[in-house]
């Protein structure tokens, strides 16, 4: 035989009342379960609500009346017309015994616990009474159980203890002359001695299911709810955590103790003592398996079961000379604090002993430093003990799991997640039994930390990257587009999902903790973006303190760059195709490298040198191994590349840099590229990677433009003097020809020095042969000097750049 309990939301609506009969259907047979009730979604907390009001002597009566309407129709929606009057009555009886209850502690303005419970048990006993009515048309023999008769308890109002000797005497009688009925069993209440109703505490109708099971020696205990089992951490905080099939009673308990409200620990005990089964399964997915917990729960393959939480804590911490060596001083502690019924919820004690930190709910720690400024007013006023200081806006995240024991790594695996996410960790505690890890960290971290140390534990799992994108030019745009396409081969081939959570341009920015569709994201940004403000897209990315997050930069603008060290330091990588931040001052780019390394995060910027093409990672795993730079020869200007690639004949110059333009290889504003500036930039971000701590003024440029060019101050104006200056580069390009030879812009690195000059080369040398935006570098080393190492192609556009830019991104996925 099966118990079946069914929680508040599987009782709350018509709807879920009619999957609770669709189950039942199923599980009837040759023997009939035993069903135990919750009161209806709500209902509990309305009653409480209903006894305080009338106990201050507010309003009640608009409550008692919304608690009868919900009943009522529920039994009119799913009970025919001729069959609700019996009900019907029967509940107006509750209801106006409730109202002359409430009547009188508003009479009294006195809310006793005894009343309190008496008030409380109404809500399963209605749900009780309504659910066993509506079941009669399916099964004749319903009947509805008060179990506060049969589960007998001590007085102790709100949270009675159990005479199991007697209750279990009391319901075998009840169910040896009841066998043939189908029993509806009202949760959560029991009585004491006297008759009088008292309560089973919180998770109370789990507890009512289970003495029943161990009772009767049940079969398997069900607790009906509305989740799919007991999941990896809390669904709310981690998108990606799933349900576990199986879990020991250990790891249940543990599991559900912090956090998880699946199943209340205290109430496992009567099935663990009689090894019971109890599953755990969701009414609204009757599909689903769900979970098992049970006795000798096979040992799964992963590493831990669960992680759990609890929101808001508070420490103590107790320190001072006075505690070393006293033998009785922990003892003296927490004797204390267990007989002023103050919970203490985690302990960590330094070897030194010379302090000990605890861990209460916030609504005990002031009362927990009161006792303790009493207990200790000798030793705190000779100053052997610090005087304690309650900290609060923290929480613990515990990781739980059997296999954890013995199994090394466990815990560096937690704490290199955690610090990888920039989570600072204020206390930890493992017990010895090695079931549990708990670590206290700040409050705003809880949901970070949760989802980096899911990842770090699942990781045969999906892995998740949050992005915050700023720009949708060019490149920002090929960027989304690329993103998109890709996205099913990520998640297939490699357990990678990247989701873009924030973007910005000059206009507007949109932030959405769900994600942003990248179907329609451009709609949404005109249509519900706020108006751009940089500093608040920063706070707001900080604000979500996401786990592996990246921050993208795609702009051309000087204005991200003062975020960037904000954004390392908490520990959000960034990835950048904007070439200002490196080449500006050295100190800034050795700051930025200095504050990736220091935060665990990553500083990616393949894009600014040769768009896609693999040079500065090129360049870094040559220096990482050792090897040192002789000498860079390299043209780097994809724009210039262009240009003297395709200035032939008799085309116009000023027409060939349109032509570049419109191919989206130049800059935003072309005359960064033909002055030479970006050029320069990416020269020296090579040197600085070189080891050569260069600035600006360092790299001697050689112009290409004629000086009325350079002095141009819009980029109408720009164009308009290339074309009244074309015969200066009609010469150029002539005596180019002249001669066999194509003009090319070329930089140099050599003995520490940088320079870009412009060159007209014949076709002995290795840069003659180039087309389109080619870009060609060439790397002579200790170890390639014969011949040099080179890396050649297409070194502008939209694809090839944006491509370079997830890359990057994926690469930060990747550690
Ligand atoms: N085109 C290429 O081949 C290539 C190659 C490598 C690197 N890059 C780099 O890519 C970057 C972007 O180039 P693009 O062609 O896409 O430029 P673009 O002008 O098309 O787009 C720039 C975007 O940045 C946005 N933006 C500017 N300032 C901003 C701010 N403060 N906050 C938010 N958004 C801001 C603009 O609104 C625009 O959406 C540049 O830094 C460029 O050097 C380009
Ligand atoms: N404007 C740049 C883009 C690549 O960084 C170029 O022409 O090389
Ligand atoms: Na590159």
């Amino acid at each position: 035989m099966n118990i079946l309990k069914f929680g508040g939301t599987s009782v709350g609506s018509a709807q879920s009342i009619s999957a609770l009969m669709d189950i039942l259907k199923k599980e009837t047979g040759v023997e009939n379960p035993i069903v135990v009730l919750s009161a209806m979604g709500g209902v509990t907390n309305t009653l409480l609500l209903m006894a305080e009001n009338a106990r201050s002597g507010a309003d009640y009566a608009d409550q008692l009346k919304e608690i009868e309407t919900k009943h009522f129709e529920v039994i009119r929606a799913l009970l025919p017309a001729g069959a609700q009057n019996p009900v019907l009555t029967k509940l107006k009886i509750y209801f106006n015994e409730l109202e002359d209850i409430l009547q009188s502690v508003y009479t009294l303005r006195e809310l006793s616990l005894q009343t309190k419970d008496l008030i409380l048990s109404y809500g399963e006993r209605c749900s009780n009474v309504m659910v066993s009515h509506i079941a009669r048309q399916y099964f004749a023999n319903s009947v509805y159980v008060d179990g506060a008769e049969l589960i007998k308890t001590d007085g102790n109002f709100g949270q009675a203890k159990v005479n199991t000797q007697l209750t279990e005497t009391l319901i075998r009688d009840f169910y040896e002359s009841n066998k043939d009925k189908l029993l509806f069993v009202t949760g959560f209440i029991s009585s004491n001695e006297d008759g009088r109703v008292t309560t089973l505490g919180r998770g109370g109708s789990d507890y009512t299911a289970a003495i029943w099971g161990a009772a009767l020696n049940a079969e398997e205990i069900q607790i009906w709810t509305d989740v799919d089992g007991m999941l990896t951490a809390d669904p709310r905080i981690v998108k990606k955590a799933f349900s576990l099939p199986e879990l020991s009673y250990i790891e249940a308990m543990e599991l559900s103790y912090f956090g998880a409200k699946v199943i209340y620990p205290p109430t496992m005990t009567p099935a663990f003592l009689k090894k019971i089964p109890i599953v755990i399964k969701n009414t609204f997915n009757v599909d689903f398996p769900g979970t098992y917990i049970k006795h000798g729960a096979q040992a799964s393959s992963l590493p831990i079961k669960g992680i759990s939480s609890i929101d808001e804590i508070s420490i103590l911490n107790l320190s001072g000379s006075g505690m070393v060596g006293k033998a009785g001083f922990s003892g003296r502690l927490f004797s204390l604090l267990s007989r002023e019924q103050v919970n203490v919820v985690l302990i960590t004690q330094s070897s030194s002993e010379h302090s000990i930190t605890f861990a209460v709910k916030p609504t005990d720690a002031l009362k927990a430093l009161a006792l303790i400024s009493k207990e200790f007013e000798l030793e705190l006023q000779a100053r052997k003990l610090e005087y304690p200081e309650v900290e609060n806006g923290l929480s613990i995240l515990a990781i739980v799991g059997e296999n954890m024991k013995r199994t090394p790594g466990i815990s560096g695996r937690l704490f290199s997640a955690l610090g990888r996410n920039g989570v600072n960790i204020r206390a930890i505690a493992q017990g010895s039994s090695e079931y549990n890890i708990s670590v206290i960290l700040s409050r705003a971290d809880l949901s970070k930390a949760v989802n980096a140390v899911h990842d770090a534990f699942y990781s045969d799992l999906k892995k998740t990257l949050n992005i915050f994108c700023l720009g949708t030019g060019n490149i920002g745009k090929t960027l989304f587009q690329q993103l998109q396409n890709q996205m099913p081969f990520l998640a297939k081939n490699n357990d990678l999902q990247v989701k873009v959570m924030g973007v910005s341009n000059t206009r507007k920015m949109y932030l959405n903790p769900d994600g942003i569709d990248l179907t329609t994201w451009e709609n949404v940004l005109e249509e519900q973006g706020d108006k751009a403000d940089l500093g608040e897209f920063i706070k707001q990315m900080k604000n979500m303190n996401l786990a592996n997050c990246v921050f993208v930069d795609n702009t051309a603008s000087h204005n991200p760059i003062q975020f960037y060290l904000d954004v390392l330091q908490s520990s959000i990588s960034v990835v950048t195709c904007n070439k200002i931040g490196n080449s500006a001052e050295y100190d800034q780019y050795v700051a930025f490298k200095e504050a990736a390394r220091k935060h665990g995060v990553e500083f990616y910027y393949e894009t600014n040198v040769g768009a896609g093409l693999p040079i500065i990672r090129t360049l870094k795993d040559l220096m990482l191994s050792g090897d040192r730079i002789a000498s860079i020869e390299a043209i780097l200007s994809g724009t210039i590349s262009y240009i003297f690639n395709n200035f032939k004949g008799d085309r116009l110059f000023h027409e060939v840099v349109k032509e570049a333009q419109d191919l989206g290889y130049t800059e935003p504003d072309p005359r960064d590229d033909l002055n030479g500036k970006d050029f320069m930039r990416k020269m020296l971000i090579l040197a600085r990677d070189a080891g050569y701590a260069l600035e600006e003024k360092d790299v001697a440029i050689e112009s290409m433009l004629p000086a009325a060019c350079l002095a141009a101050n819009s980029v109408a104006d720009f164009y308009q003097e290339m074309e009244k200056n074309a015969a200066h580069f009609e010469n150029l390009k002539q005596e180019a020809a002249k001669n066999n030879k194509v003009l090319r812009y070329i930089g140099k690195l050599e003995d520490g020095k940088v320079s870009i000059t412009l060159q007209m080369v014949d076709d002995s040398h290795p840069f003659y042969m180039l087309s389109g935006s080619d870009n060609i570098i060439s790397f002579i080393t200790d170890r390639y000097k014969e011949r040099p190492l080179v890396v050649k192609g297409p070194g502008a556009g939209a694809e090839v750049t944006a491509a370079g830019v997830f890359a990057d991104i994926i690469n930060v996925g990747k550690r």
